[in-house]
């Protein structure tokens, strides 16, 4: 029973489907699909519940959304571990995001209150009041990348704020939505105010396609992010959320420190075996002997960086990318750019075949005249040597997307300069460019989203403003209008 749909589990009755751990091929989830059918059934059972749970009221849903909380809590270890099994992370990594998810829900209400809450005010004409309403049923899609924490981004401020919901998880990751509903299912949520389909493009696109959506908030490629706003192009009424990739810029300036700055650079570009949006793709480093030196420690400890399977005794670092496809297209990305004249510095390598195990790879890029504006989504750093600040970050902003950047640099007013000019959602001082907060908004500008920041501003895309004159009668104002007699 793969789908959730109207408060009861079904069978898919579309294509088969399975997924697998990455590190040795182990099947660990079998399903079939959802048919378009099947999700018609699951935006009418959202619509049907949709405004008996906003009528519930904030108290009335938080209930329900701290007792998932608790469950959380108390499943959190296996949250964690299903997550390993089915993306290849290692379990230390997903333990933290298991972690998110349950801090999720404490931002989320704080958030809700603080971006959309009540306010009222005397004015002039009378008191004015401020209310939020939900957008009402809205289409929540996940990437494989994080398959808890970021779906859950979307979900738990869209039922805050009294929107109903229908769910599509990556098809690369279907256990860890399944578990994550069981645990809603658990928590006493009504019937049909979360709906899971399950699928791959086809689901998507019945989905995404609904006329009966008020909403679609996408977590993902730039590629499918793009095809959405095409397709809500000429759908002003509908609110469209996109959180899509980056091809993120990492400067390095004069740093005394260089095994702490070659930290945050490991940090930024091979976490999460280089599969998070926020990591640090190009790594711009100054010529001469500061440099040379910071890029020799950084070869050095690339080299020992431990790669292995998520629940291996001695925790690797790096576990395995999600697929073997996904690691044979690092090896091609690393192909193409040597292709284009780029000399590599540490090989990435594909260590096993059948599995998505990668080694991390960096690779001097600096003599590439026409370097791919590309995402290569895995742990593959593109160096380029500098002589000068304002090239470095011309350099770093000559991309069309824009979610983090970030500059290594003892001094605060090279800060400052790079802050002024960079054009990215996230941009941080002496710390790694991963791991963003969300008790701050998480965007980008440029191809890496449409403007409608997540994390602590999800509040903002999940309700709309209703603004409100009001008085307890009718009364006629002290002056009448020239020209009007009554
Ligand atoms: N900015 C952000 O917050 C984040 C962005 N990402 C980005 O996500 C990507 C990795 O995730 P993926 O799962 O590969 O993304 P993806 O774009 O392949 O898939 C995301 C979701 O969209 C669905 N989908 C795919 N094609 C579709 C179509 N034509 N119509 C409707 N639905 C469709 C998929 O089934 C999945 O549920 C990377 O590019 C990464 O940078 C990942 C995490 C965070
Ligand atoms: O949504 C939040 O609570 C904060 C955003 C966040 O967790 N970002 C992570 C993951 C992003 C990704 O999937 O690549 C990060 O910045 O590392």
């Amino acid at each position: 029973m793969t789908q959730f749909i109207n408060g009861k589990w079904l069978a898919g009755e579309g294509h088969a489907m399975a997924s697998g751990n990455p590190a040795n091929g182990e099947q660990i989830w079998q399903g079939q699909s959802a048919t378009p059918a099947q999700v018609e059934a699951a935006v009418t059972a959202a619509r049907d519940a949709q405004f008996d749970w906003f009528m519930l009221g904030f108290e009335g849903r938080l209930k329900v959304v701290e007792a998932y909380r608790d469950l959380l809590q108390e499943n959190k270890d296996h949250i964690a571990e299903v997550i390993a099994q089915e993306t290849g992370k290692p379990r230390w990594e997903t333990a933290t995001e298991a972690a998110a998810m349950i801090g999720k829900i404490g931002l989320s209400v704080s958030a809700f209150h603080k971006r959309t809450g009540e306010t009222e005010s005397e004015t002039p004409a009378g008191k004015a009041v401020l209310r939020h309403k939900p957008h009402g049923v809205v289409a929540v899609f996940g990437p494989y990348n994080f398959p808890g924490h970021l779906p859950n981004g979307h979900i738990v401020p869209a039922l805050l704020a009294g929107n109903t919901v229908i769910f599509k998880p990556s098809e690369l990751t279907p256990k860890v939505a399944e578990e994550t509903l069981k645990l809603w299912e658990k928590a006493g949520l009504p019937a049909g105010v979360i709906n899971l389909v399950q699928g791959e493009v086809e689901t998507g696109k019945a989905l995404a396609s609904h006329p009966q959506l008020d909403g679609l908030f996408f977590t993902g490629s730039s590629r499918t992010g793009h095809l959405l706003h095409q397709q809500y192009a000429g759908h002003p009424g509908k609110i469209l959320a996109l959180e899509m990739g980056g091809n993120n810029p990492l400067i390095v300036r004069d740093v005394a420190d260089t095994k702490a700055a070659v930290h945050d650079i490991i940090q930024s570009g091979f976490i999460s075996s280089g599969q998070r949006c926020t990591c640090a793709r190009r790594l711009y480093i100054p010529v001469g002997e500061a440099g040379d030196l910071l890029l020799t420690n950084l070869v050095e400890a690339t080299k020992q960086i431990r790669v292995g399977a998520w629940n291996d005794e001695q925790q690797p670092f790096m576990g395995s990318m999600i697929s073997e496809a996904a690691a044979k297209g690092m090896v091609s990305a690393q192909d193409n750019l040597l292709s284009l004249g780029g000399k590599s510095l540490v090989e990435l390598k594909h260590l096993k075949a059948g599995t998505g195990l990668v080694s991390p790879g960096i690779i001097d890029v600096t003599s590439v005249a026409e370097l791919p504006d590309e995402e290569y989504f895995g742990p593959l750093m593109q160096v380029v040597r500098y002589s000068d600040f304002d090239e470095a970050i011309r350099l770093a902003n000559n991309t069309k997307y824009g979610l983090s950047a970030g500059l290594l640099a003892d001094s605060r007013d090279d800060y400052e300069y790079f802050l002024a000019r960079i054009r990215a959602g996230i941009v941080n001082w002496n710390k790694q460019i991963t791991g963003a907060s969300g008790s701050a908004p998480f965007g980008g500008v440029g191809a890496s989203g449409n403007h409608r920041a997540s994390a602590f501003y999800a509040a903002d895309y999940c309700a709309y403003p209703v603004a409100s004159m009001e008085s307890d009668s009718v009364s006629l104002p002290a002056a009448l209008s020239p020209g009007l007699s009554l």
